[in-house]
Protein backbone atom coordinates (compact mmCIF):
# COMPACT_ATOMS: atom_id res chain seq x y z
CA UNK A 1 0.00 0.00 0.00
CA UNK A 2 2.61 2.06 0.76
CA UNK A 3 4.39 1.94 -2.58
CA UNK A 4 0.71 2.75 -4.24
CA UNK A 5 0.33 5.72 -1.92
CA UNK A 6 3.61 7.42 -3.22
CA UNK A 7 3.10 6.74 -6.86
CA UNK A 8 -0.54 8.11 -6.36
CA UNK A 9 0.78 10.96 -4.17
CA UNK A 10 3.35 11.71 -7.07
CA UNK A 11 0.71 11.92 -9.48
CA UNK A 12 -1.15 14.23 -7.54
CA UNK A 13 1.46 16.50 -6.95
CA UNK A 14 2.39 16.49 -10.71
CA UNK A 15 -1.47 18.22 -11.03
CA UNK A 16 -0.89 20.41 -8.32
CA UNK A 17 2.07 21.70 -10.66
CA UNK A 18 0.65 21.77 -13.66
CA UNK A 19 -2.15 23.86 -12.46
CA UNK A 20 -0.59 26.15 -9.51
CA UNK A 21 2.78 26.12 -10.54
CA UNK A 22 3.63 24.60 -7.35
CA UNK A 23 2.92 22.11 -4.46
CA UNK A 24 3.20 23.48 -1.66
CA UNK A 25 -0.57 25.41 -0.88
CA UNK A 26 -2.10 23.49 -3.29
CA UNK A 27 -5.75 22.26 -1.86
CA UNK A 28 -5.89 18.60 -2.13
CA UNK A 29 -9.81 17.02 -1.41
CA UNK A 30 -9.99 13.11 -1.14
CA UNK A 31 -13.00 11.35 -1.52
CA UNK A 32 -12.80 8.29 0.83
CA UNK A 33 -14.68 4.89 0.85
CA UNK A 34 -14.96 1.86 3.32
CA UNK A 35 -12.31 0.02 1.78
CA UNK A 36 -8.23 -0.23 0.80
CA UNK A 37 -9.02 1.79 -2.31
CA UNK A 38 -9.69 4.57 0.15
CA UNK A 39 -6.84 3.32 2.34
CA UNK A 40 -4.67 4.56 -0.75
CA UNK A 41 -5.85 7.41 -0.87
CA UNK A 42 -5.77 8.62 2.63
CA UNK A 43 -2.18 7.32 2.68
CA UNK A 44 -1.19 9.20 -0.33
CA UNK A 45 -3.14 12.35 1.42
CA UNK A 46 -0.47 12.08 4.66
CA UNK A 47 2.11 12.09 1.91
CA UNK A 48 0.91 14.75 0.37
CA UNK A 49 0.38 16.69 3.59
CA UNK A 50 4.04 16.05 4.40
CA UNK A 51 4.98 18.42 1.57
CA UNK A 52 2.69 21.44 2.45
CA UNK A 53 -0.56 20.46 0.88
CA UNK A 54 -3.77 21.02 2.87
CA UNK A 55 -5.26 17.61 2.32
CA UNK A 56 -9.11 17.51 3.39
CA UNK A 57 -10.22 13.74 3.48
CA UNK A 58 -14.21 13.49 2.92
CA UNK A 59 -15.24 10.42 4.85
CA UNK A 60 -17.87 8.76 2.79
CA UNK A 61 -18.83 5.44 4.71
CA UNK A 62 -19.16 4.48 8.35
CA UNK A 63 -15.79 3.65 8.65
CA UNK A 64 -13.03 4.19 6.61
CA UNK A 65 -9.50 2.73 6.44
CA UNK A 66 -7.88 2.85 10.05
CA UNK A 67 -4.48 2.97 9.31
CA UNK A 68 -4.95 5.61 6.69
CA UNK A 69 -6.68 7.79 8.53
CA UNK A 70 -4.36 7.61 11.32
CA UNK A 71 -1.42 8.53 9.19
CA UNK A 72 -3.29 11.24 7.31
CA UNK A 73 -4.39 12.94 10.72
CA UNK A 74 -0.93 12.30 12.24
CA UNK A 75 0.64 14.30 9.35
CA UNK A 76 -1.85 16.97 9.99
CA UNK A 77 -4.57 16.63 7.38
CA UNK A 78 -8.18 16.74 8.10
CA UNK A 79 -10.93 14.01 8.18
CA UNK A 80 -14.65 15.11 7.80
CA UNK A 81 -17.42 12.31 8.10
CA UNK A 82 -19.81 13.54 5.59
CA UNK A 83 -23.55 13.85 6.17
CA UNK A 84 -24.51 16.92 4.37
CA UNK A 85 -23.74 16.70 1.23
CA UNK A 86 -24.18 20.20 0.03
CA UNK A 87 -21.01 20.84 2.59
CA UNK A 88 -19.48 18.09 1.07
CA UNK A 89 -20.16 19.27 -2.46
CA UNK A 90 -18.82 22.77 -1.36
CA UNK A 91 -15.52 21.50 0.07
CA UNK A 92 -14.65 19.58 -2.65
CA UNK A 93 -15.51 22.09 -5.66
CA UNK A 94 -13.11 23.93 -3.59
CA UNK A 95 -9.99 21.12 -4.25
CA UNK A 96 -7.30 22.21 -6.57
CA UNK A 97 -7.39 18.24 -7.09
CA UNK A 98 -10.00 15.64 -5.94
CA UNK A 99 -8.50 12.05 -5.28
CA UNK A 100 -11.17 9.80 -6.27
CA UNK A 101 -10.88 6.49 -3.41
CA UNK A 102 -13.96 6.05 -3.09
CA UNK A 103 -14.20 2.61 -4.79
CA UNK A 104 -11.20 0.45 -6.22
CA UNK A 105 -11.52 -2.90 -7.61
CA UNK A 106 -13.45 -4.34 -4.44
CA UNK A 107 -16.51 -2.68 -5.72
CA UNK A 108 -20.25 -4.62 -5.71
CA UNK A 109 -22.06 -4.32 -9.35
CA UNK A 110 -24.99 -1.77 -8.95
CA UNK A 111 -22.60 1.40 -9.07
CA UNK A 112 -22.08 4.00 -6.34
CA UNK A 113 -25.18 4.70 -4.19
CA UNK A 114 -26.69 7.21 -0.65
CA UNK A 115 -24.65 9.49 -0.05
CA UNK A 116 -21.82 9.25 -2.32
CA UNK A 117 -23.70 8.95 -5.17
CA UNK A 118 -25.27 11.73 -4.74
CA UNK A 119 -22.01 13.42 -3.83
CA UNK A 120 -20.35 12.46 -7.53
CA UNK A 121 -23.86 12.91 -9.18
CA UNK A 122 -23.25 16.94 -8.39
CA UNK A 123 -19.52 16.99 -8.95
CA UNK A 124 -19.32 15.66 -12.39
CA UNK A 125 -22.43 18.10 -13.45
CA UNK A 126 -20.40 21.16 -12.70
CA UNK A 127 -16.97 20.13 -14.73
CA UNK A 128 -16.62 23.64 -15.98
CA UNK A 129 -13.09 25.45 -16.68
CA UNK A 130 -12.41 26.13 -12.95
CA UNK A 131 -13.34 22.34 -11.61
CA UNK A 132 -10.65 20.69 -9.91
CA UNK A 133 -8.66 18.09 -11.62
CA UNK A 134 -9.85 14.80 -10.58
CA UNK A 135 -7.41 11.60 -10.15
CA UNK A 136 -8.96 8.41 -9.45
CA UNK A 137 -7.28 5.71 -7.21
CA UNK A 138 -6.72 2.32 -8.97
CA UNK A 139 -10.31 2.88 -11.12
CA UNK A 140 -12.86 5.54 -11.72
CA UNK A 141 -14.87 4.71 -8.50
CA UNK A 142 -18.27 2.44 -9.56
CA UNK A 143 -17.53 1.27 -12.62
CA UNK A 144 -17.38 -2.67 -13.63
CA UNK A 145 -13.76 -3.24 -13.12
CA UNK A 146 -14.09 -6.76 -15.09
CA UNK A 147 -16.37 -5.53 -17.84
CA UNK A 148 -16.38 -1.78 -18.66
CA UNK A 149 -20.06 -1.40 -17.38
CA UNK A 150 -21.41 1.65 -16.13
CA UNK A 151 -24.41 1.32 -13.93
CA UNK A 152 -24.66 4.49 -11.50
CA UNK A 153 -22.70 7.90 -11.20
CA UNK A 154 -19.23 7.99 -11.83
CA UNK A 155 -17.01 10.79 -11.60
CA UNK A 156 -15.53 11.43 -14.54
CA UNK A 157 -11.47 11.01 -14.24
CA UNK A 158 -8.47 13.26 -16.04
CA UNK A 159 -6.42 10.52 -14.68
CA UNK A 160 -6.54 6.94 -12.93
CA UNK A 161 -3.23 5.75 -10.97
CA UNK A 162 -3.79 2.10 -11.02
CA UNK A 163 -1.85 -0.33 -9.19
CA UNK A 164 0.03 -3.56 -10.44
CA UNK A 165 -2.02 -3.40 -13.95
CA UNK A 166 -4.47 -2.20 -16.00
CA UNK A 167 -8.09 -3.43 -15.45
CA UNK A 168 -10.36 -4.68 -17.92
CA UNK A 169 -12.53 -1.78 -17.65
CA UNK A 170 -10.33 0.66 -17.50
CA UNK A 171 -10.34 0.15 -21.62
CA UNK A 172 -13.89 -1.06 -22.66
CA UNK A 173 -16.68 0.74 -23.01
CA UNK A 174 -18.93 2.61 -21.79
CA UNK A 175 -16.18 3.07 -19.24
CA UNK A 176 -13.42 3.15 -21.03
CA UNK A 177 -14.22 6.88 -21.39
CA UNK A 178 -14.20 7.82 -17.59
CA UNK A 179 -10.89 6.59 -17.57
CA UNK A 180 -8.69 10.01 -18.98
CA UNK A 181 -5.12 9.42 -18.77
CA UNK A 182 -4.32 6.04 -17.52
CA UNK A 183 -0.68 5.46 -15.29
CA UNK A 184 0.36 2.29 -14.24
CA UNK A 185 1.91 1.98 -11.37
CA UNK A 186 4.14 -1.78 -11.17
CA UNK A 187 3.82 -3.25 -7.94
CA UNK A 188 6.06 -5.87 -8.85
CA UNK A 189 2.77 -8.34 -8.04
CA UNK A 190 2.58 -11.54 -9.99
CA UNK A 191 0.25 -11.21 -12.86
CA UNK A 192 -1.73 -13.81 -15.19
CA UNK A 193 0.28 -13.90 -18.21
CA UNK A 194 -2.04 -12.90 -20.46
CA UNK A 195 -4.09 -9.57 -19.55
CA UNK A 196 -7.59 -10.32 -19.77
CA UNK A 197 -8.31 -7.17 -22.40
CA UNK A 198 -5.68 -5.52 -24.64
CA UNK A 199 -5.25 -2.60 -26.57
CA UNK A 200 -2.50 -2.77 -29.82
CA UNK A 201 0.06 -0.14 -30.11
CA UNK A 202 1.47 1.42 -33.38
CA UNK A 203 4.44 -1.74 -33.23
CA UNK A 204 1.80 -4.13 -33.08
CA UNK A 205 0.23 -3.38 -35.58
CA UNK A 206 3.19 -2.81 -37.83
CA UNK A 207 4.06 -6.11 -37.02
CA UNK A 208 0.73 -7.85 -38.19
CA UNK A 209 0.65 -5.63 -41.18
CA UNK A 210 1.48 -8.01 -44.26
CA UNK A 211 4.56 -6.85 -46.13
CA UNK A 212 5.72 -8.10 -49.15
CA UNK A 213 8.90 -9.92 -49.53
CA UNK A 214 11.42 -9.70 -51.92
CA UNK A 215 9.50 -12.04 -54.33
CA UNK A 216 6.23 -11.25 -54.01
CA UNK A 217 3.94 -10.85 -57.15
CA UNK A 218 0.03 -9.78 -57.22
CA UNK A 219 -1.68 -12.80 -56.79
CA UNK A 220 1.16 -14.14 -53.74
CA UNK A 221 0.08 -10.32 -51.80
CA UNK A 222 -3.31 -11.64 -51.94
CA UNK A 223 -6.70 -10.69 -53.90
CA UNK A 224 -9.61 -9.51 -52.37
CA UNK A 225 -13.00 -9.40 -53.53
CA UNK A 226 -15.43 -6.83 -52.85
CA UNK A 227 -18.99 -7.58 -53.27
CA UNK A 228 -20.65 -3.44 -52.07
CA UNK A 229 -22.66 -0.68 -53.30
CA UNK A 230 -25.45 -0.40 -55.85
CA UNK A 231 -26.98 2.00 -58.04
CA UNK A 232 -28.44 3.56 -54.99
CA UNK A 233 -25.46 3.71 -52.87
CA UNK A 234 -22.60 3.67 -55.12
CA UNK A 235 -19.92 5.64 -52.81
CA UNK A 236 -19.40 2.53 -50.51
CA UNK A 237 -18.12 0.60 -53.45
CA UNK A 238 -15.77 3.32 -54.67
CA UNK A 239 -15.12 3.76 -50.57
CA UNK A 240 -14.24 0.20 -50.19
CA UNK A 241 -12.45 -0.46 -52.80
CA UNK A 242 -10.12 2.27 -52.71
CA UNK A 243 -9.29 1.84 -48.98
CA UNK A 244 -8.61 -2.08 -49.88
CA UNK A 245 -6.21 -0.51 -52.98
CA UNK A 246 -4.22 2.14 -50.56
CA UNK A 247 -3.94 -0.33 -47.91
CA UNK A 248 -1.84 -2.26 -50.37
CA UNK A 249 -3.11 -5.49 -51.67
CA UNK A 250 -2.24 -7.51 -54.75
CA UNK A 251 -5.04 -6.79 -56.59
CA UNK A 252 -8.77 -5.69 -55.76
CA UNK A 253 -11.87 -7.71 -57.46
CA UNK A 254 -15.77 -5.64 -57.70
CA UNK A 255 -18.65 -7.56 -57.88
CA UNK A 256 -22.08 -5.57 -58.21
CA UNK A 257 -23.34 -3.13 -60.17
CA UNK A 258 -21.28 -0.13 -60.08
CA UNK A 259 -18.13 -1.10 -61.51
CA UNK A 260 -18.39 1.60 -64.39
CA UNK A 261 -17.82 4.00 -61.00
CA UNK A 262 -15.92 2.25 -59.30
CA UNK A 263 -13.02 1.77 -62.35
CA UNK A 264 -13.28 5.78 -62.63
CA UNK A 265 -12.03 6.62 -58.91
CA UNK A 266 -10.13 3.83 -58.81
CA UNK A 267 -8.65 2.52 -62.36
CA UNK A 268 -6.31 -0.63 -60.73
CA UNK A 269 -9.88 -2.27 -60.04
CA UNK A 270 -10.78 -5.32 -61.79
CA UNK A 271 -14.48 -5.66 -62.17
CA UNK A 272 -15.34 -9.00 -62.24
CA UNK A 273 -15.60 -12.54 -60.97
CA UNK A 274 -12.33 -14.91 -59.97
CA UNK A 275 -10.17 -16.17 -57.63
CA UNK A 276 -10.00 -13.94 -54.37
CA UNK A 277 -7.53 -14.80 -50.97
CA UNK A 278 -10.47 -12.83 -48.55
CA UNK A 279 -13.76 -11.11 -49.15
CA UNK A 280 -14.90 -7.59 -48.56
CA UNK A 281 -19.37 -7.89 -48.40
CA UNK A 282 -21.90 -5.52 -47.54
CA UNK A 283 -20.96 -2.21 -47.64
CA UNK A 284 -23.68 -0.25 -49.19
CA UNK A 285 -25.58 -3.19 -49.98
CA UNK A 286 -29.65 -3.02 -49.01
CA UNK A 287 -31.72 -6.02 -48.18
CA UNK A 288 -33.78 -5.17 -51.59
CA UNK A 289 -30.91 -5.45 -54.10
CA UNK A 290 -31.24 -8.83 -54.96
CA UNK A 291 -28.50 -9.24 -57.38
CA UNK A 292 -25.95 -8.29 -54.93
CA UNK A 293 -27.43 -10.63 -52.18
CA UNK A 294 -27.34 -13.66 -54.69
CA UNK A 295 -23.45 -13.05 -55.54
CA UNK A 296 -22.67 -12.41 -51.39
CA UNK A 297 -24.85 -15.51 -50.63
CA UNK A 298 -22.73 -17.20 -53.82
CA UNK A 299 -19.69 -16.19 -52.24
CA UNK A 300 -20.49 -17.36 -48.73
CA UNK A 301 -20.60 -20.68 -50.20
CA UNK A 302 -17.22 -19.99 -51.12
CA UNK A 303 -15.79 -19.26 -47.43
CA UNK A 304 -17.64 -22.22 -45.81
CA UNK A 305 -16.34 -24.35 -48.40
CA UNK A 306 -12.74 -23.32 -49.48
CA UNK A 307 -12.38 -21.29 -46.46
CA UNK A 308 -11.34 -18.14 -47.53
CA UNK A 309 -11.46 -15.14 -44.82
CA UNK A 310 -14.22 -12.89 -45.25
CA UNK A 311 -15.53 -9.21 -43.72
CA UNK A 312 -19.12 -9.07 -43.64
CA UNK A 313 -20.25 -5.42 -43.17
CA UNK A 314 -23.80 -3.77 -42.82
CA UNK A 315 -26.26 -5.16 -45.67
CA UNK A 316 -24.31 -8.43 -45.46
CA UNK A 317 -24.96 -8.99 -42.07
CA UNK A 318 -28.59 -10.48 -42.73
CA UNK A 319 -27.33 -13.01 -44.94
CA UNK A 320 -24.58 -14.63 -42.54
CA UNK A 321 -25.07 -18.15 -42.34
CA UNK A 322 -25.87 -19.83 -39.32
CA UNK A 323 -21.89 -20.68 -38.45
CA UNK A 324 -18.88 -19.70 -39.94
CA UNK A 325 -15.18 -19.84 -39.29
CA UNK A 326 -13.44 -17.62 -36.75
CA UNK A 327 -11.44 -15.79 -39.76
CA UNK A 328 -15.00 -14.53 -41.02
CA UNK A 329 -14.95 -10.99 -39.19
CA UNK A 330 -18.61 -9.11 -38.54
CA UNK A 331 -18.26 -5.39 -38.49
CA UNK A 332 -21.63 -3.99 -37.12
CA UNK A 333 -22.24 -0.71 -35.12
CA UNK A 334 -24.58 -1.26 -32.05
CA UNK A 335 -27.73 -1.33 -33.82
CA UNK A 336 -26.75 -3.98 -36.65
CA UNK A 337 -25.36 -6.01 -33.96
CA UNK A 338 -28.50 -5.47 -31.90
CA UNK A 339 -30.27 -7.03 -34.95
CA UNK A 340 -28.59 -9.80 -35.63
CA UNK A 341 -28.63 -10.44 -31.91
CA UNK A 342 -32.55 -10.86 -32.04
CA UNK A 343 -32.69 -12.49 -34.75
CA UNK A 344 -30.96 -14.95 -33.13
CA UNK A 345 -33.43 -15.33 -30.79
CA UNK A 346 -31.59 -12.82 -28.05
CA UNK A 347 -33.83 -9.88 -28.31
CA UNK A 348 -31.55 -7.03 -27.59
CA UNK A 349 -31.83 -3.33 -28.07
CA UNK A 350 -29.26 -1.02 -29.43
CA UNK A 351 -29.37 0.90 -25.86
CA UNK A 352 -28.39 -2.78 -24.35
CA UNK A 353 -25.95 -3.19 -26.72
CA UNK A 354 -24.53 0.05 -26.42
CA UNK A 355 -24.24 -0.68 -22.19
CA UNK A 356 -23.17 -3.76 -22.37
CA UNK A 357 -21.09 -3.92 -25.47
CA UNK A 358 -18.57 -6.71 -24.42
CA UNK A 359 -21.26 -8.80 -23.54
CA UNK A 360 -22.97 -8.12 -26.41
CA UNK A 361 -19.73 -9.33 -29.01
CA UNK A 362 -19.18 -12.41 -27.02
CA UNK A 363 -22.58 -13.42 -27.74
CA UNK A 364 -22.25 -12.43 -31.38
CA UNK A 365 -18.93 -14.46 -31.42
CA UNK A 366 -20.47 -17.31 -29.57
CA UNK A 367 -23.53 -17.64 -31.97
CA UNK A 368 -22.17 -17.38 -35.42
CA UNK A 369 -18.50 -18.55 -35.04
CA UNK A 370 -17.27 -15.41 -36.30
CA UNK A 371 -14.82 -12.64 -34.72
CA UNK A 372 -16.68 -9.77 -34.26
CA UNK A 373 -15.82 -6.15 -34.24
CA UNK A 374 -17.80 -4.12 -32.76
CA UNK A 375 -17.64 -0.47 -34.17
CA UNK A 376 -17.47 2.47 -31.48
CA UNK A 377 -15.44 5.63 -30.12
CA UNK A 378 -14.03 2.46 -28.56
CA UNK A 379 -13.66 -0.59 -30.70
CA UNK A 380 -13.77 -4.09 -29.66
CA UNK A 381 -13.08 -7.21 -30.95
CA UNK A 382 -14.15 -10.56 -29.62
CA UNK A 383 -12.28 -13.44 -31.39
CA UNK A 384 -11.29 -17.04 -30.70
CA UNK A 385 -10.32 -18.43 -27.36
CA UNK A 386 -11.86 -15.18 -25.89
CA UNK A 387 -8.92 -12.92 -26.71
CA UNK A 388 -10.77 -9.33 -26.54
CA UNK A 389 -9.33 -6.40 -27.84
CA UNK A 390 -10.36 -2.74 -27.09
CA UNK A 391 -8.91 0.17 -29.73
CA UNK A 392 -9.55 3.78 -28.68
CA UNK A 393 -7.26 5.48 -31.16
CA UNK A 394 -9.85 6.98 -33.82
CA UNK A 395 -10.74 10.94 -33.10
CA UNK A 396 -14.50 11.64 -32.44
CA UNK A 397 -14.44 13.00 -36.22
CA UNK A 398 -13.97 9.49 -37.87
CA UNK A 399 -18.03 9.33 -36.80
CA UNK A 400 -18.86 9.71 -40.46
CA UNK A 401 -20.40 8.17 -43.27
CA UNK A 402 -18.26 5.94 -44.87
CA UNK A 403 -15.83 5.29 -42.69
CA UNK A 404 -16.89 2.22 -41.87
CA UNK A 405 -16.71 0.90 -45.51
CA UNK A 406 -12.99 2.12 -45.73
CA UNK A 407 -12.62 -0.21 -42.52
CA UNK A 408 -13.88 -2.98 -44.13
CA UNK A 409 -11.99 -2.44 -47.73
CA UNK A 410 -8.89 -1.63 -45.09
CA UNK A 411 -9.27 -5.19 -43.12
CA UNK A 412 -10.41 -6.85 -46.19
CA UNK A 413 -6.80 -5.84 -47.99
CA UNK A 414 -4.85 -6.80 -44.14
CA UNK A 415 -7.05 -10.04 -44.11
CA UNK A 416 -6.21 -11.09 -48.01
CA UNK A 417 -2.34 -10.49 -47.51
CA UNK A 418 -2.26 -13.16 -44.86
CA UNK A 419 -5.45 -15.15 -45.78
CA UNK A 420 -3.34 -18.37 -44.94
CA UNK A 421 -1.98 -17.40 -41.33
CA UNK A 422 -5.41 -16.13 -40.24
CA UNK A 423 -6.59 -19.65 -41.45
CA UNK A 424 -4.01 -21.47 -39.64
CA UNK A 425 -4.44 -19.38 -36.87
CA UNK A 426 -7.74 -18.87 -35.73
CA UNK A 427 -6.20 -16.44 -32.84
CA UNK A 428 -4.90 -14.37 -35.37
CA UNK A 429 -7.95 -12.88 -37.07
CA UNK A 430 -8.71 -11.00 -34.15
CA UNK A 431 -5.56 -9.41 -33.64
CA UNK A 432 -5.54 -8.53 -37.72
CA UNK A 433 -9.06 -7.28 -36.91
CA UNK A 434 -7.91 -4.39 -34.15
CA UNK A 435 -4.51 -3.68 -35.81
CA UNK A 436 -7.08 -2.67 -38.44
CA UNK A 437 -9.02 -0.40 -36.35
CA UNK A 438 -5.97 0.94 -35.13
CA UNK A 439 -4.91 1.99 -38.56
CA UNK A 440 -8.21 3.60 -39.36
CA UNK A 441 -8.24 5.55 -36.32
CA UNK A 442 -4.79 7.03 -37.13
CA UNK A 443 -5.75 7.73 -40.66
CA UNK A 444 -8.35 9.71 -40.04
CA UNK A 445 -5.46 11.78 -37.85
CA UNK A 446 -3.37 11.54 -40.21
CA UNK A 447 -6.05 13.00 -43.12
CA UNK A 448 -6.48 15.89 -40.62
CA UNK A 449 -4.84 16.27 -37.65
CA UNK A 450 -7.52 17.60 -35.32
CA UNK A 451 -9.75 18.32 -37.51
CA UNK A 452 -12.62 17.15 -39.40
CA UNK A 453 -12.85 13.97 -41.76
CA UNK A 454 -14.27 12.33 -44.71
CA UNK A 455 -13.98 8.93 -45.26
CA UNK A 456 -12.37 9.56 -48.83
CA UNK A 457 -9.72 11.30 -46.91
CA UNK A 458 -9.35 8.68 -44.54
CA UNK A 459 -8.48 6.31 -47.66
CA UNK A 460 -6.05 8.68 -49.18
CA UNK A 461 -4.16 8.57 -45.79
CA UNK A 462 -3.79 4.95 -45.41
CA UNK A 463 -0.53 4.93 -47.63
CA UNK A 464 1.31 7.55 -45.57
CA UNK A 465 -0.47 6.09 -41.90
CA UNK A 466 1.22 2.54 -43.02
CA UNK A 467 4.57 4.15 -43.98
CA UNK A 468 4.91 5.46 -40.85
CA UNK A 469 3.59 3.19 -38.94
CA UNK A 470 6.29 0.51 -40.64
CA UNK A 471 9.12 3.32 -40.34
CA UNK A 472 8.26 3.45 -36.49
CA UNK A 473 8.02 -0.01 -35.69
N1 LIG B 1 -5.56 -6.18 -4.12
C1 LIG B 1 -4.34 -5.71 -4.43
O1 LIG B 1 -3.52 -6.44 -4.90
C2 LIG B 1 -4.04 -4.29 -4.17
C3 LIG B 1 -5.08 -3.42 -3.80
N2 LIG B 1 -4.88 -2.11 -3.62
C4 LIG B 1 -5.99 -1.20 -3.38
O2 LIG B 1 -7.08 -1.82 -2.74
C5 LIG B 1 -8.26 -1.62 -3.48
C6 LIG B 1 -9.23 -2.70 -3.25
O3 LIG B 1 -9.58 -2.63 -1.91
P1 LIG B 1 -10.79 -3.46 -1.30
O4 LIG B 1 -10.67 -4.87 -1.69
O5 LIG B 1 -10.83 -3.15 0.12
O6 LIG B 1 -12.03 -2.88 -2.09
P2 LIG B 1 -12.55 -1.38 -2.30
O7 LIG B 1 -12.67 -1.20 -3.77
O8 LIG B 1 -11.80 -0.41 -1.55
O9 LIG B 1 -14.04 -1.42 -1.74
C7 LIG B 1 -14.49 -2.46 -0.89
C8 LIG B 1 -15.42 -1.87 0.15
O10 LIG B 1 -16.44 -1.16 -0.51
C9 LIG B 1 -17.72 -1.72 -0.19
N3 LIG B 1 -18.49 -1.69 -1.42
C10 LIG B 1 -18.32 -2.40 -2.53
N4 LIG B 1 -19.17 -2.04 -3.49
C11 LIG B 1 -19.94 -1.07 -2.96
C12 LIG B 1 -20.99 -0.30 -3.48
N5 LIG B 1 -21.45 -0.48 -4.74
N6 LIG B 1 -21.54 0.62 -2.67
C13 LIG B 1 -21.08 0.80 -1.41
N7 LIG B 1 -20.07 0.09 -0.88
C14 LIG B 1 -19.51 -0.84 -1.63
C15 LIG B 1 -17.42 -3.09 0.32
O11 LIG B 1 -18.44 -3.44 1.15
P3 LIG B 1 -18.88 -4.98 1.28
O12 LIG B 1 -18.96 -5.57 -0.09
O13 LIG B 1 -17.80 -5.62 2.09
O14 LIG B 1 -20.19 -4.91 1.96
C16 LIG B 1 -16.08 -2.90 0.99
O15 LIG B 1 -16.29 -2.36 2.29
C17 LIG B 1 -7.78 -1.49 -4.89
O16 LIG B 1 -8.72 -0.89 -5.74
C18 LIG B 1 -6.53 -0.66 -4.67
O17 LIG B 1 -6.88 0.70 -4.52
C19 LIG B 1 -3.55 -1.51 -3.75
O18 LIG B 1 -3.34 -0.71 -2.62
C20 LIG B 1 -2.41 -2.49 -3.79
C21 LIG B 1 -2.66 -3.80 -4.36
K1 LIG C 1 -11.43 4.79 -7.01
Amino acid sequence: MERAAFALAGAVARELRARRGRVVGGVVVLLVGPGNNGGDALHAGAVLRRRGVDVLALALADRVHDEGRAALLAAGGRVLVVDDVDIAVDRARGADVLVDGILGIGARAGGLTGGAGALVERLDASRDEGAPVVVAVDTPSGIGVDDGSVSGPVLRADRTVTFGGSKPGLVLPPAAHLTGVLEVVDLGLALPDEPAVVRLEDRDAAALWPVPGPDAHKYTRGVVGVVAGARRYPGAAVLATSAAVLAGVGMVRYLGDVGDLVVARRPEVVVGPGRVQAWVFGPGVSPDDAAQRRRIEHAFEGVLHRGEPAVVDAGALELLPEHVPTHVVLTPHAGELARLLSDRGHRVTRAEVEHHPLRSARLAHELTGATVLLKGHVTLVVGAGGAVYAQAAAPAWLATAGAGDVLAGLLGAMLAGRADDVVEDPTLTAAVAAAAALVHGRAADVSNPGGPVTARGVALALPETVRALLADA
